[in-house]
């Protein structure tokens, strides 16, 4: 390599690196059979953030991902990354910038799980000592057992080796990682579980992230934004969960986000945006009489009993506080408990599953040491729907 082409090879690198928005202009994509997969697709995808590409088998996804790294050519328009279009740089000098995940892991089976995440940086000439320090970084940051690193795919479930496909399409630290439906072939526990931590990533790393799926779930909780596309590579809509959910642009998005829409929604919101009641509580040495005397005044079927952290203790029914001696202290009766614990952090959607087994009318919610805050019932909830 020459200096004047290292300079401009490294002017690429940090080009491409500043300002990884991804932009289609009109792109059409048909294949040599005559179907068109993509249709006049305009699309930014913002820097920085995930957006989530879903729609029905053969809508186009996938082939609208693999534009972006040049493994489809385009048929018509432009796709730029930042302000560079993608048909004017080299494609391998492209595709080490751009970490690619796919649906089976793609691992080399003959390889190490250490030299699997190795190879982009091994490719980029890196000395082996800061391959090293990388590849053991990457292990820890996708949450991975150390001792893992020595073996070899097969020696793993299939949730840790997409783990290692994670970590080794971050291996670079490319500003920009396009996932192909990373975490369908895992059972339904483990992909919860890793869209989590996938998220909590994303939150420490901050990569434009453009990711195929066909399961709207999985969209609407992972995606800054949903692209969703219909049949013949046309966008449907492109925009926030919460805006897919309150003004869905056609029948179609409608329909293919589904029948609980509104649980959906609730979803989105948290507890810490809604106005609180501040509930009927009592603290446990009360005793029967003063509390019975606030159930008749409140007109309510129970009280929550607050130990002296104000962390609620149960839940005191009216049927219970009736039949008590008028002297006893309520904490020495049955209270009830409740299965599921609230807090403010918690969205709208698990509050309604925790009010469904809750054994009073209404549900405590704690700050994140703990203490009551205030209750939600189904009232509540219900009027936040509507
Ligand atoms: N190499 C190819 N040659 C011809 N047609 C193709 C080729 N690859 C994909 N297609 C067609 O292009 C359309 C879009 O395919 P694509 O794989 O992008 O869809 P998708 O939305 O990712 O589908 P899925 O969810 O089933 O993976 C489909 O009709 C598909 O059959």
């Amino acid at each position: 390599m020459t200096n004047e082409s290292r300079q401009r090879a490294s002017a690429e690198d940090r080009d491409t690196h500043d300002s990884s928005a991804i932009v289609f202009e009109g792109v059409t994509k048909r294949y040599s059979d005559g179907t068109v997969a993509v249709e006049t697709l305009d699309l930014t995808l913002p820097a920085g953030e995930l957006t989530v590409l879903v729609g029905p088998s053969g809508c186009g996804k996938t082939t609208t991902l693999r534009m972006i790294n040049q493994l489809e050519t385009l048929s018509e328009g432009r796709l730029l990354i930042g302000d560079r279009d993608v048909t004017s740089v080299d494609a391998t000098r492209l595709r080490r910038q751009i970490g690619y995940v796919m649906q089976h892991s793609g691992l080399f089976p003959h390889k190490t799980i250490a030299d699997n995440i190795a190879v982009v940086p091994r490719l980029l000439g890196w000395d082996k000592t800061r391959i090293r320090e990388r590849v053991a970084a990457l292990v820890e940051l996708v949450g991975l057992d150390e001792t893992l690193a020595r073996r070899y795919p097969h020696q793993l479930s299939g949730g840790q080796q997409q783990r290692v496909g994670l970590a080794r399409a971050l291996a670079a630290d490319p500003p920009i990682l396009l996932m192909d439906e990373p975490f369908a072939a895992v059972d339904p526990i483990v992909r919860t579980h890793l869209q989590e931590e996938f998220l909590n990533l994303q939150r420490r790393v901050q990569k434009t992230i453009v990711m195929v799926t066909h399961d709207i779930d999985e969209a609407m909780k992972l995606g800054d934004r949903v692209a969703i596309f219909s049949q013949g590579g046309k966008l449907a809509q492109f925009d926030t969960p919460a805006r897919l959910l309150s003004a869905p642009a056609s029948e179609f998005v409608v329909d293919f986000i589904g029948a609980d829409r509104e649980l959906r929604r609730l979803a989105l919101e948290r507890l810490d945006s809604m106005e609180l009641d501040a509930g009927l509580t009592a603290p446990r040495d009360e005793i029967v009489a003063r509390a019975r005397s606030y159930l008749q005044q409140a007109g309510s079927g129970g009280i929550v009993v607050l130990d002296e952290q104000r962390a609620p203790l149960g839940w005191l029914d009216w049927e219970t506080l009736k039949q008590a001696d008028d002297r006893a202290r309520i904490d020495s009766l049955p209270l009830k408990a409740w299965r599921h614990r609230l807090y403010l952090h918690d969205n709208l959607r698990s509050a309604l599953n925790a009010l469904i087994s809750s054994p009073g009318e209404v549900m405590p919610v704690l700050n994140a040491q703990g203490r009551y805050v205030g209750v939600i019932d189904q009232l509540q909830l219900t009027r936040r729907l509507s």
